[in-house]
């Protein structure tokens, strides 16, 4: 019974809006280093902790956390499209467990995904078909969003749960750290965008999906020339917050409360809940310890991009 943690900074700009390429060779490496090393732990489950960006998730019914026992990711930006191997016993399995130790996470039999959810799989593990999936979405947009403290008992209960499988299971938390895109934010858009994020978003055609990845893209390029152009990326939060999880400090992040940390770091980095998650679901198994601590903010794809892995001690 042991369990492999790797958490990772994603973003669709990648390809779209690169940096230079020794800044690229430099994440290409830690990434394949990454790679490598959760292969020689052969995980027989993965668990993943991810956001949406308004591609699966709508304030038609807006769950702070959501196991998804069926899902599809939409191939947003050059992500990969098309099923998750979800095994459909275990998901279940792991949805009565959550609810019957206290934590209220819904389900979903047929979830969309985005780029959240299939980049760190691509990346990570070759694609999205290669290993047993649960999915697992923590809501990192959508006000009221879920905080620190309530998301860290959630992953220490779906730790438990996962201790019980007797696998190898890698949890991996998608997102982050500190960023703001441009995402639309119910209290300020036109009625249009409004109807969009009640719902009418989960299948957008294919001129307004362009649009919108444009948008992102030309807020990338001048994010490049002024850096003021978006809330600011903030490498001392960040460091600091990776330090925290590698020294086992979790429970003092229950203290910052969302509307300081979208103060302190950008309304994006509420993606950080998702290796709070992570790291929360690996303490159940007992001690861990970290290594390939990576951090560098990269502006052209508005994130302080991290990467961290840790592994259970037992
Ligand atoms: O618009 C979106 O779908 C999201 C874009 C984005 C950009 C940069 C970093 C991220 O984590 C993102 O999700
Ligand atoms: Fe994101």
């Amino acid at each position: 019974m042991n369990a492999y943690l790797h958490c990772l900074s994603h973003t669709p700009l990648v390809g779209y809006v690169d940096p230079a390429q020794p800044v690229l060779d430099e994440v290409d490496g830690v990434i394949a280093a990454a790679r490598e090393r959760i292969a020689a732990f052969d995980p027989e489950l993965v668990v993943l902790f991810a956001p949406d960006h308004y591609n699966g998730f709508f304030y038609d019914v807006m769950p702070p956390f959501c196991l998804g026992v069926g899902a599809t990711a939409i191939g947003d930006f050059s992500s990969a499209a098309g099923e998750l191997p979800v095994p459909t016993d275990i998901a279940e399995a792991c949805a009565h467990y959550t609810m019957k130790n206290g934590i209220d996470l819904a389900v979903s039999y047929c979830m969309q995904v985005d780029h959240g959810f299939a980049q760190p799989l691509e990346f990570l593990l070759g694609g999205l078909d290669s290993r047993p999936v649960l999915p697992i979405f923590i809501n990192g947009v959508a006000t009221p969003l879920p905080g620190f403290q309530r998301t860290r008992m959630m992953g220490e209960v779906i730790g438990r749960f996962l201790t019980t499988l007797n696998k190898r299971v890698l949890i991996l938390g998608s997102g982050g750290l500190s960023h703001q895109p441009p995402v639309p934010e119910l209290a300020k858009v036109d009625a249009h965008m409004r109807d969009r994020l009640l719902g009418s978003g989960k299948h957008l055609p294919p001129n307004e999906r362009e649009l919108r990845q444009r948008r992102v893209i030309e807020a990338a390029e001048k994010f490049i020339e002024d850096q003021k152009s978006l809330h600011p990326l903030n490498p001392v939060w960040d460091n600091q917050f990776m330090t925290l999880l590698e020294q086992k400090r979790l429970g003092e992040l229950d203290a910052v409360s969302n509307e300081e940390l979208s103060a302190i770091a950008g309304k994006s980095t509420h993606e950080i809940k998702t290796w709070v998650a992570a790291f929360a679901a690996l303490s159940a198994f007992g001690d861990y310890r970290t290594e390939g601590r990576y951090y560098r903010p990269i502006p052209e794809w508005i994130a302080g991009f991290g990467s961290l892995s840790a592994r259970s001690q037992n």
